[in-house]
């Protein structure tokens, strides 16, 4: 087997499928990749603290299936599970959440069915706008190009408008169910996030105006890389919305998230789902709630997708600010803004810098 470099001239490739593809048909395996994906350096790769820590796993089956025989005692315990994990981790896996195996499996093989069409056909999706309702792109943040990251990705708005791509076949089918589902757990954990925070569920409503929440979901795929210690997928970031919800293979732990200044990567435990605090909702908490520092790592041999399902707040119908109960207090230690506005400002920012530090008072 000869070594080689990927050719520069495969920098060009739209996506970072097409250029492992291009580069496996010159017959000779990659040891490494083009300049451009070096996205870290390696003596502080080398210098981090990888923790091997439990992140908290939460069965939400008393949330989810509210009936009269959930006692006032455990639903309460849920909620202040809940609230633990947001205040320490800003993030937690939920398990009997009501997204069935079959629909898990089905939404991460039409995912992968999008990813295995030809590359004409994935370019009509092509967009760099973050609020097209159709878009198919690579890396994260390509307006500023001076590192790519290895990563392709669909991402569809789904709520209040659903949108998807013509094909593959059944994907509208599948990803409006698992919209719904998605959006369906989320209004729960909002709705309890809340009342363990002293708000009450219709005043949720009237700040965050869920009924006409902005949901995007994004299928991520991160293939093969001759060189995962210098690459990422993602670098670190927080999301922009409420909640994020995560889907994954489960082929290997990706996905790293920040919990006392060491990458922890996320345990895979098989049927459960991963959810973490976005920006809006550490507006919304005054800060109590902590958005999620988070960051996907990439495998030599292993593919790995993910689906991602952000919920933010209404688009325009709300200004999501610190509560007023939490207000009451302490001093606001943000303004409000509203999703679309705060989503032009994540859009224009620099990805490394976090953009919610813009908003605090
Ligand atoms: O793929 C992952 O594990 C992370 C995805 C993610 O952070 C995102 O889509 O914002
Ligand atoms: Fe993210």
């Amino acid at each position: 087997m000869v070594n080689s470099v990927l050719p520069s001239s495969l920098i060009s490739s739209s996506s970072v499928k097409e250029l492992v593809i291009n580069s496996t048909h010159n017959s000779t395996e990659a040891t490494s990749m083009p300049s451009v994906y070096v996205a870290r350096n390696p003596a502080m790769a080398a210098a981090e603290i990888i923790s091997h820590e439990e992140i908290p796993t939460i069965d939400l089956s008393l949330l989810i299936r509210r009936s009269e025989k959930t006692s006032a005692d455990e639903r309460a315990k849920v909620i202040q599970q809940i609230g633990e994990a947001c205040e320490d981790w800003g993030c937690f896996m939920v398990v009997n959440h009501g997204v069935s195996e079959d629909l898990q499996r089905k939404m991460i093989e039409a995912y992968l069915d999008f990813f295995d069409m030809k590359e004409e056909e994935k370019q009509r999706y092509n967009s760099k706008s973050f609020i097209d309702s159709v878009v198919y792109n690579s890396s994260f943040d390509q307006t500023t190009n001076e590192v790519l990251y290895w990563r392709d990705t669909l991402r569809t708005t789904v709520h209040p408008t659903f949108n998807s791509p013509d094909l593959p076949q059944n994907f509208r089918l599948i990803s409006e169910e698992f919209s719904r589902r998605t959006r369906e757990i989320v209004k729960q954990l909002l709705i309890a996030i809340c009342e363990g925070l002293g708000i009450e569920e219709n005043r949720t409503e009237e700040c965050l105006g869920l009924a006409s929440c902005y949901q995007i979901i994004s299928g991520n795929l991160y293939p093969p890389c001759p060189q995962p210690e210098l690459a990422l997928g993602l670098p670190p970031h927080s999301d922009a919305g409420l909640l994020n919800v995560l889907l994954q293979n489960n082929s290997f732990p990706g996905l790293q998230v920040m919990h006392n200044g060491n990458w922890v990567p996320v345990q895979l435990i098989p049927n459960s789902l991963f959810i973490n605090v976005s920006d809006l909702l550490e507006i919304f908490s005054n800060g109590k709630y902590k958005s999620l520092l988070h960051r996907a790592t990439v495998d030599k041999k292993m593919t790995r997708l993910s689906v991602a399902t952000l919920i933010g707040s209404s688009w325009e119908g709300v200004v999501v600010a610190p509560a007023a109960e939490l207000v009451e207090t302490e001093p606001a230690a943000f303004r409000g803004i509203t999703y679309k506005d705060y989503i032009r400002h994540y859009q224009t920012g620099k990805l490394n810098k976090r953009p919610l530090a813009a908003m605090r008072l």
